[in-house]
């Protein structure tokens, strides 16, 4: 079944949220400098130690450091065992990473007006051992994360057909566009997709309705039993 990771919890609130909505993965940001919903690593690793006591649901600390002390230190004081890397870390990096037991790292893919930067490095990112590509929109003006912007599913297809790990798929996201994306959903690679800005209402809150709408239009079938343990 794909997975459905929703990004940017702030407080015990946003978690507890995503977890009755039975999302899979949850995003929690700590090193995202100048990121709206970062956090200090006190609160990320509260927030991810409640998020990992939630039958069927992951927290993945999302950051864009790449300093390797600081992200050891951020991994080891959260206690994360899903680390996303966002930005421009190079292979050498996850290599160093993946040498702790038991982390699961994902390494994300940009995309900016159809081509991937980074795409040349992929097999290095694979033989370092990344665990799961993550194909998100480059802002023309170079922000990263959070732009609302899809990625499109021709370049989507074309990143994914360089890869042999499997991806999930993020950029503006929603319910409305799930019909849109037949062609990627159905690509042997894909495992679900990871949304911000759609799972949140006018004010910017995580909103459930807005969640539930997603988890219909990108994991249809019947919901995950609470107590499910889906690990
Ligand atoms: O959101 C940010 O500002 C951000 C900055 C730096 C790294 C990651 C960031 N966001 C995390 C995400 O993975 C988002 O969920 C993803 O980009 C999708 O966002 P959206 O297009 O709003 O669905």
């Amino acid at each position: 079944m794909a997975l459905v990771k929703i990004c940017g919890v702030e407080s015990a609130r946003d978690v507890d949220l995503l977890r009755d909505c039975g999302v899979d993965l949850v995003g929690v940001w700590c090193g995202v400098a100048g990121g709206p919903r970062d956090l200090p690593v006190g609160r990320a690793a509260a927030l991810v130690a409640r998020a990992a006591a939630a039958p069927g649901c992951r927290p993945v600390l999302v950051t864009t450091l790449a300093d390797e002390r600081r992200l050891r230190d951020v991994v080891a004081r959260t206690g994360a065992r899903w680390v996303q890397l966002h930005g421009w870390q190079p292979p050498a990096l996850v290599r160093r990473l993946k040498a702790e037991p038991g982390l699961t790292v994902v390494k994300v893919l940009h995309v900016r007006e159809g081509s991937c930067p980074e795409q040349r490095l992929v097999p290095a990112y694979e033989r370092a051992g990344t665990d799961l590509f993550l194909l998100d929109a480059l802002a023309p003006d170079g922000r990263v994360g959070s732009t609302g912007s899809p990625v499109g599913v021709a370049a989507a297809l074309a990143v994914a057909d360089r890869c042999t790990r499997p991806f999930l798929l993020a950029g503006g996201i929603s319910a409305a566009n799930r019909a849109a994306h037949d062609a990627v959903v159905a690509h042997p690679l894909y495992r679900g997709v990871d949304v911000d800005g759609a799972a949140r209402d006018d004010r910017g809150r995580l909103d459930a309705r807005r969640v539930g709408e997603l988890l219909r239009a990108w994991r249809p079938g019947p919901a995950r039993p609470a107590a499910a343990p889906a690990r």
